[in-house]
């Protein structure tokens, strides 16, 4: 356990404004950090408020979370207390291959007793644009009985933990670069009919309401997403500033990034001496 809490200490720094670091070995060890912090969060948010208000995205996250199945947590996890929601949905149906929903549901959702009243799928039979408007209304409606808790300089939602991932291009959650959605201020969720990575039609957080969670953790693994890592977290100028995975940036919240070392590999070097 000493050597374990050593490992992961000697990999972990705070980068400036960009939150902290936890640069890992390897995958195992990666889920199992992320379990962990995962758990300790809902620990908190139980003891704090009742409940944990937990946003999810799709891709390889939700295997890495895959930890929270297993023991102790499982066990351990409050999991009547949650409340699931996603930080960004395809528009297809629940049960289709590409289902954000689909994919917790199979790899995390049907393992662990949360109560199915509590997770909180978009309306999948209606277009993106009256579906990102549902989302909407619905989390407004738990923001005022204060499940969702509210942010303290805005109106906007304040989830306890946005979990989300990046692509190689560096978008998260279905904010992708150089599209006007990532200007929105008023939305908390805005929809995307043309999404450069399939399939086309999706709902997404916006930044506002990314940016007013208690916690963001950000996972990214592989060494595809190397050069987007680097431009999401070192100083590299002007040019970037406007990337997705840059604009993650919690006002008053926390920011972890859970990497791999091939993912973590153009980073600029301070973070590697131990
Ligand atoms: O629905 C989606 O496509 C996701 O929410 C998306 O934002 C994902 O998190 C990243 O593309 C990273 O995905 P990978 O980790 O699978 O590369």
């Amino acid at each position: 356990m000493v050597f374990l809490i050593w490992v992961w200490m000697a990999h972990s720094s705070v980068h400036k404004d960009r939150g902290e670091l936890r640069i890992h070995e390897n995958l195992v060890e990666l889920g199992t950090d992320l379990a962990e912090y995962i758990a300790e969060l809902s620990e908190a948010s139980v003891k704090e408020r009742g409940v944990f208000a937990i946003a999810i995205s799709g891709g390889s996250l939700i295997g890495l979370m895959g930890k929270l199945c297993e023991a102790p947590y499982h066990k351990t996890v409050d999991w009547a207390k949650w409340y699931i929601f996603w930080a960004d949905e395809r528009v297809v149906g629940k049960t289709h291959a590409d289902s954000n929903y689909k994919l917790a549901k199979d790899g995390l959702l049907s393992k662990v007793p949360v109560v199915p009243s509590h997770v909180n799928s978009i309306n999948d039979s209606v277009s993106a644009e009256e579906a990102a408007d549902d989302y909407e209304f619905h989390i407004r409606q738990l923001v005022k009985t204060r499940t969702i808790n509210v942010s303290d300089n805005s109106d906007c939602p304040k989830f306890d933990l946005v979990l989300l991932g990046m692509g190689p291009d560096g978008h998260v959650a279905s904010l992708f670069p150089n599209h006007p959605m990532l200007d929105e201020k008023s939305e908390w969720v805005t929809f995307i009919t043309d999404s450069p990575k399939p399939p086309p039609e999706r709902i997404t957080f916006t930044l506002p309401v990314i940016n007013s969670a208690s916690n963001v953790a950000v996972v990214v693994t592989g060494e595809s997403k190397a050069e987007a890592v680097h431009l999401a977290i070192d100083d590299v100028g002007p040019d970037y500033l406007s990337l997705p995975g840059r604009l993650v940036q919690p006002t008053k919240g926390k920011l972890v990034w859970f990497l791999d070392k091939p993912a973590a590999s153009k980073l600029d070097g301070p973070q590697f001496s131990e």
